[in-house]
């Protein structure tokens, strides 16, 4: 169909359009417009992709500056989807406006997704493909090569240079599948084809490492413009990608591996002294001149990048005591032997940076700022000694990158040493946690730089939350319900067994046998009236694997097995699949299944279950986080000092945005139906802080129900959805046709006149709604957190 917003033409690949997708693409546009920043919560599975593209698509090829797409998402499936939707999406505008558009995207994920060549693909590990396909592929092997050396390149790239730098794809959407077929059609290596090829691109697919992770998008998305426009979808976790992308976990074994490598290295260099010393000189003129010049290409093959982007850095001279690559490897030993000394401590200790820094000056006379060149350095000495198996070296990169970040950051970090893996533990086996407290600076470079970005989930729940982690401001915020012809989903809360005895997953009573006894019981009832799949989220693996072991003894799961096949999600991904592939084939067949998973696990954030896949979902107990943990403790404090939010509306607004996402997995469309459990009688007082799409759907008679009442509802509930539903019964309410779509916006224009007409009889006395920056958030229901695990903070203490 095709429609206007404003003067915008729009062509959106479906025949009806759903009202929360047009408003949803109304609010796009007035972002793009005024040029700033949005976050926007769009309930599940309502088509927010392919808003998304259609809206940002027709906009780029209307507007004269061609603004680039930059579309980052959680999971390689769902950058598949993104591309699929694309593909569609263009080939309908092909047929609407009757010729083909100049237009290219791409997708791009890691290499041991895309890589061709016959032995490295078989690689398990990401960064052993990494560190073999750079031998490959740096220069320097090429260089040899041409020397006449006997060194091996990789065909796949080589056939690269053949092609015309700008055309080594033709135009067109490639999924990652279709860039692999493509790769192997005409011989050339997919991921740099993709890599090389963005500066030509009109949209660009990938995951957010590459935009958010310094160390990678140093490499990667340096020569992005600013008026791209960047997307973050599902990007209810964005928080926790900008905290893990800067923070780094240093252990005794990896410690001793970067001192072999460090070894290694010392003699390398002996070999080079002796077999090409002019290199060596080489590097030391051009490290005088600044890292820039050592490093001039900056190139594709890189070894890494410097963490921190520090341009003034790059520079500078690097300091005379790290220039030569000898003095250099004594400089990293002597810091790896200050840290091996650090982790011989009994008990935990949790310091500042600038703490550590003093520490270490005094013990060993290093000096801040070489510390900040590390990273820069070692890259520097790796290609000037001409390594090939660069994996031998990742440890020594860690505490590399650990120096520079420690050495750049003063706030918003702390080091954590813990010298036990848990309470109970007798040996010890330390581990130093480099830790970012503050997700607003992985962020911070990609909201300055680029002029929109779009910040968008299911999930998003209480919006005001994520400018105030991030550190940015809005030009809009919008959560919008969801348009149903018919109640298709039901969303209750339980909080009480059958024989009214409260349920929950606290501290306190979560291993009560009575508690456990009416959670199985729940389970046991849901699979009896439920057809098909039967989804159920427990808040982690430890209260998992205790419960199931629990109602193992009391007879519980011999009893639901008469109804449904039950299975477990696992730690380990192949495992997990593989219930997964027999959870699912057990919904086709008739059988029914029952997944028993964890929130914040795999299943809980990118596999959805859609139609009878997923009839019912049931959560048990309030996903909190383990709040016992230092890490976490340290960033409640953080955000309490700098960002005034208090630790029990952190740790809600976290437990709450997985309980939703949890919630969300069984709604995959319009067309879909199936019922929301919270069993928990802390959700009771959480409502508020849930999906305005959720909440909004949830009737206070199906609030604080005992197992009984839950069951009848249910069954009630599923009985009306097992009615024929025809497409039609939607039309004009939850699906718009294009006649729909004009009768709403000459509603719309009539109301506005009215209203304009009324306002202007008033006088003008109003004031603006502020926006609220600066104030603290208090949200409904954060105060009456009653929970024991958040009774346990002490986050003062350390
Ligand atoms: N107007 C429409 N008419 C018919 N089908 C649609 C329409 N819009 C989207 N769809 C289809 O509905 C399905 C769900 O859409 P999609 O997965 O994009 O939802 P979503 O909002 O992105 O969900 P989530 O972000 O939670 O994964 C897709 O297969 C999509 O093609
Ligand atoms: S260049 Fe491409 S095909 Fe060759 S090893 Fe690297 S990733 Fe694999």
């Amino acid at each position: 169909m095709k429609f206007y917003i404003d003067d915008l033409p729009v062509l959106f690949p479906y025949p009806r359009i759903y009202p929360e997708q047009y408003a949803y693409m109304c609010d796009l546009k007035k972002t793009l417009d005024a040029g700033g920043h949005c976050v926007l919560e769009m309930p599940s599975g309502t088509g927010k992709t392919v808003s998304l593209l259609s809206l940002i698509v027709a906009y780029q090829q209307f507007d004269p500056a061609h603004r680039k797409l930059i579309y980052c998402s959680r999971t390689m499936s769902e950058i598949e989807k993104a591309l699929t939707e694309l593909k569609a999406l263009m080939k309908f505008r092909t047929q609407q406006l009757g010729y083909v558009e100049d237009f290219r995207a791409l997708g791009l994920t890691s290499r041991k997704n895309l890589c061709l060549h016959p032995s490295v693909k078989k690689e398990k590990s990401g960064a052993v493909v990494d560190a073999r396909c750079r031998s490959l592929t740096a220069g320097f092997v090429k260089e040899k090569k041409e020397r006449g050396e006997n060194v091996e390149l990789c065909v796949y790239h080589e056939n690269l240079d053949l092609l015309e730098p700008h055309n080594l794809i033709p135009p067109g959407v490639f999924t990652l599948d279709g860039l692999i077929r493509y790769g192997e059609q005409h011989k050339q290596c997919p991921y740099f084809s993709a890599r090389r090829m963005m500066p030509f691109c009109n949209v660009i697919i990938y995951s957010y490492h590459y935009l958010l992770d310094p160390k990678i998008a140093e490499r990667v998305s340096r020569e992005l413009s600013k008026d791209c426009i960047v997307v973050f979808d599902e990007a209810h976790n964005i928080d926790n990608v900008c905290i893990e992308s800067l923070s780094i976990d240093l252990t005794e074994d990896s410690l001793r591996k970067a001192s072999r490598g460090a070894a290694n290295l010392e003699r390398k260099i002996d070999e080079m002294k002796n077999t090409d010393a002019e290199k060596l000189q080489n590097e030391y003129a051009k490290l005088v001149e600044g890292l820039r010049e050592a490093d001039e290409a900056r190139e594709e093959d890189q070894f890494m990048a410097n963490p921190t982007l520090p341009d003034d850095l790059l520079k500078e001279a690097v300091p005379g005591n790290i220039r030569r690559a000898e003095h250099f490897v004594t400089f990293l030993k002597r810091f790896i032997e200050y840290l091996k000394t650090r982790m011989k401590v009994t008990h935990t200790i949790s310091e500042t940076p600038l703490s550590f820094l003093a520490h270490l000056k005094d013990l060993t006379f290093i000096e801040r700022k070489p510390l900040r060149f590390c990273a820069e350095r070692l890259t520097s000495l790796v290609r000037t000694l001409e390594l090939i198996n660069i994996e031998d070296y990742q440890p020594l990169q860690e505490v590399a990158t650990f120096a520079t970040l420690a050495a750049t950051y003063d706030k918003g970090f702390l080091l954590i040493l813990e010298p036990f893996e848990s309470e109970t533990a007798t040996v010890p086996n330390p581990i130093l946690h480099f830790t970012c407290l503050d997700a607003a600076i992985a962020i911070k470079p990609v909201l300055d730089r680029f002029s929109s970005v779009i910040i968008t989930s299911g999930t998003l729940s209480p919006l005001e939350m994520y400018p105030k982690m991030l550190g940015f401001t809005t030009v809009l915020q919008e959560s919008y319900s969801m348009t149903l012809a018919r109640r298709s989903f039901l969303p209750m809360i339980v909080t009480r067994g059958s024989d009214q005895a409260q349920i929950s997953s606290s501290f306190q009573i979560r291993n009560d046998p009575g508690v456990v006894r009416n959670y199985g019981n729940l389970l046991l009832e849901f699979s009896r009236i439920t057809p098909d799949g039967v989804v159920v989220f427990f808040p982690s693996y430890l209260y998992m694997e205790s419960i199931i072991s629990m109602w193992q003894g009391m007879g519980i799961l011999d009893s639901i097995w008469n109804y449904k096949l039950i299975l477990v999600e696992t730690p380990d991904s192949q495992e997990s699949s593989l219930a997964l592939e027999t959870y699912r084939t057990a919904c086709c067949n008739g059988r029914g299944a029952i997944l028993l998973c964890v929130a914040r696990g795999k299943v809980s954030e990118g596999i959805d279950f859609d139609h009878h896949y997923g009839r019912a979902v049931i959560c048990i107990g309030v996903p909190f986080q383990y709040t016992e943990s230092r890490i976490l403790k340290a960033r409640l404090e953080f955000l309490r000092e700098n960002y005034r939010i208090r630790e029990n509306d952190f740790l809600s607004f976290d437990a709450m945005r997985h309980a939703a996402q949890c919630l969300g997995r069984v709604l995959r469309g319009k067309d879909d139906y199936g019922v929301m459990v919270m069993a928990d009688r802390r959700f009771q007082k959480k409502r508020s802080q849930l999906p305005r799409w959720i909440s909004q759907a949830m009737r206070e008679s199906e609030t604080s129900l005992s197992t009984d009442m839950a069951v009848a509802t249910a069954k009630n509930f599923l009985r009306t959805m097992a009615q024929p539903f025809k497409p039609k019964d939607q039309e004009g309410i939850s699906t718009w046709s294009l006649k729909d779509l004009e009768r709403h916006l000459q509603k719309r224009m009539e109301e506005e006149e009215k209203l304009r007409q009324e306002s202007a009889q008033e006088s003008a006395g109003y004031n603006q709604m502020s926006n609220g920056t600066g104030v603290v958030i208090e949200m409904d229901g954060f105060d009456d957190i009653d929970d024991e695990e958040l009774m346990a903070l002490d986050v003062t203490s350390n």
